[in-house]
């Protein structure tokens, strides 16, 4: 519930119906609305391109969108979603576009923005990046010691290591396809543990890393990619030219890259008006390029472009993005659930709660609005999640039984092991998908219908009762394919803007997460000794106790 939600005569009309809506839904079970209306399904689920998006499992009637509509237009939606698609400087506390969009522009479209070619910036430099990509590919990258590279390690955090690396292992199938002996690694943690078990198992004659930072002044990847530099010089002798052909570097900074040595034909840029956590489908997609091949990669670009399109056009409530981000303000700020669980049902998007959760909590984890002032609302809930299946056996007996509410989106492909080849060599292949599938589908039954899913349920002690009414909705893929990715990902991109209106807040910048760094400068220096100011007592004693040893 909106915080303060008591003093609705100060709200506007559209809050004003929407509230005594949900008050009149509140009382009504999700069980009961199933078997009130055999058509629900049918009227609550919409489609586009290759996603199918079911919310007949969420708490609302087909009238609840009415009224989230008209909170929409109030809110100005429509003008927000020209400003965004316009170029305009939405990122308004850093001054910048934010035109993850562009990069998904077709060859040959129009962008002209302050008048730059926006479009023909991005795929010059998509270009670049091909030559890279298929001299990589085809085996004709070599190391310092004139082996050929078959292993790149990706350097980076955040956006720049969590978008890759999702769509590097859910198009993991696609990579198969196009046979290519390369591997992909990532390593993102400052600690440098992944990296170090990285190097034990490559070997430097033959391994490229990728250091991809948007600023290249994050430490976490600086320090990695130092450490990437030592171990070379350490295993191969500091050789001339070992930089050259070890290090690319994906940045918008291009000086910094220069000066930490990266050479400038292995340079790829990206631009300010890129957020790090929509930046997948610029060059910091070089490890998916990479991976499944340039053709892939401009299929995934595809898949999200016509998303795009579907947001900017389709009417509200047809519009995917606008759908799911209403029925998220409507279970946050009217039903008050303010937990939100990502559970895909396919072992390929293991990595894409972890991806949405910077997603949708870096962009609206805020409490401030756009002006500047506190929040009366609540804003993004808690996201997290894991694979469907193995989620079962950890977290959803909170989910059935627990006392919190939570909402969840049921991700899944619906064809898998369909081409012959898969389907000759190993039919039970074939029936784990469809396993994976029947769960998907009873956990959502049982989620919404609760005890009356049940056969019986009157006579069971109450530990083996479910309440149920607890909402979901149901994105299905055709297939798990570059295309299908790209538009999925661009539906949640979008679905986090549209919320962002409706709670007034910027979901392009992340100042929450500077100061945290900023303080472990202080740290990193008391850690080592050195005399510094006053710091809390925990923060004083923990050192102490660390140095002691
Ligand atoms: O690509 P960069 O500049 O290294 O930043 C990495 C990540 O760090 C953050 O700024 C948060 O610390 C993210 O927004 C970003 O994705």
């Amino acid at each position: 519930m909106i915080v303060d939600m008591q003093d609705r005569a100060g709200m506007s009309q559209s809050w004003q119906a929407l509230l005594a809506h949900g008050d009149a839904m509140c009382g009504k079970h999700l069980a009961d609305i199933f078997a009130a209306d055999s058509r629900r399904f049918k009227r609550l689920t919409r489609e586009c391109g290759p996603l199918v998006l079911d919310i007949s499992k969420q708490r609302i009637e087909e009238q609840t969108l009415g009224y989230l509509m008209d909170v929409a237009r109030e809110q100005r939606l429509d003008s927000w979603i020209a400003r965004l698609f316009g170029g305009e400087r939405v990122n308004d506390s850093e001054g910048r576009a934010a035109m993850h969009w562009a990069l998904r522009l077709p060859v040959g479209a129009e962008c002209d923005v302050d008048g730059v070619d926006v479009a023909a910036q991005v795929h010059a430099e998509l270009d670049r990046m091909e030559a890279i990509v298929n001299q990589i590919r085809a085996g004709q990258w070599r190391g310092a010691t004139g082996e050929v590279v078959t292993d790149v390690i990706n350097i980076g955090v955040g956006g720049s290591d969590l978008g890759p690396l999702m769509m590097t292992e859910a198009l993991t199938d696609s990579r198969k396809q196009t046979a290519s002996p390369l591997r992909v690694h990532f390593a993102s943690t400052m600690d440098g543990s992944q990296l170090s078990q990285l190097l034990r198992r490559v070997s430097a004659h033959s391994t490229l890393f990728v250091i991809s930072s948007k600023s290249f002044s994050t430490i976490d990847t600086l320090s990695n990619a130092e450490t990437a530099r030592h171990w070379l010089q350490r295993e191969l002798g500091n050789r001339e030219g070992l930089l050259d052909c070890h290090f690319v570097a994906v940045s918008s900074a291009v000086a910094k890259m220069t000066e930490w040595g990266v050479a400038e034909q292995n340079q790829m840029k990206l631009w300010d008006w890129v957020g790090g956590r929509y930046s997948l489908w610029s060059t910091i997609g070089l490890p998916i390029a990479l991976s499944i091949g340039m053709d892939g990669f401009r299929e995934l670009l595809a898949g999200a472009h016509e998303m795009d399109e579907h947001f900017k056009s389709a009417p509200w409530l047809e519009n995917l993005p606008v759908l799911m981000g209403m029925v998220g303000v409507w279970n946050t700020n009217v039903l008050g659930i303010n937990a939100h669980a990502i559970l895909p049902y396919d072992g390929r998007m293991k990595e894409l709660p972890n991806y949405l959760e910077q997603l949708e909590m870096e962009s609206n984890g805020k409490s401030v609005t756009r002006s500047g002032e506190k929040v009366q609302w609540a804003t993004c809930p808690i996201v997290w999640g894991n694979v469907g299946p193995n989620a079962q056996h950890a977290f959803y007996q909170l989910l059935h039984q627990g006392t919190e509410a939570v909402t969840c989106d049921f991700i899944m492909p619906a064809r898998r092991y369909l081409e012959k080849r898969h389907n000759a060599a190993a039919p039970e292949l074939v029936a784990q998908h469809e396993l994976a599938l029947a769960n998907c589908l009873a956990q959502s039954r049982l989620l919404a219908l609760g005890d009356a899913a049940l056969v019986d349920a009157e006579s069971m002690p109450a530990e083996k009762r479910y309440r149920g009414n607890q909402p979901s909705s149901t994105l299905l893929l055709d297939e798990l394919t570059p295309r299908s990715m790209g538009a999925l990902i661009a539906l949640y991109e979008h679905k986090v803007f549209v919320q962002s209106v409706i709670w007034d807040i910027n979901p392009f910048d992340q100042w929450g997460v500077e100061m945290g760094k900023k303080i472990a400068v202080d740290t990193l220096a008391r850690l080592r000794g050195a005399e510094c100011g006053a710091t809390d007592g925990s923060t004083a004693g923990l050192v102490e106790r660390i140095l002691r040893g």
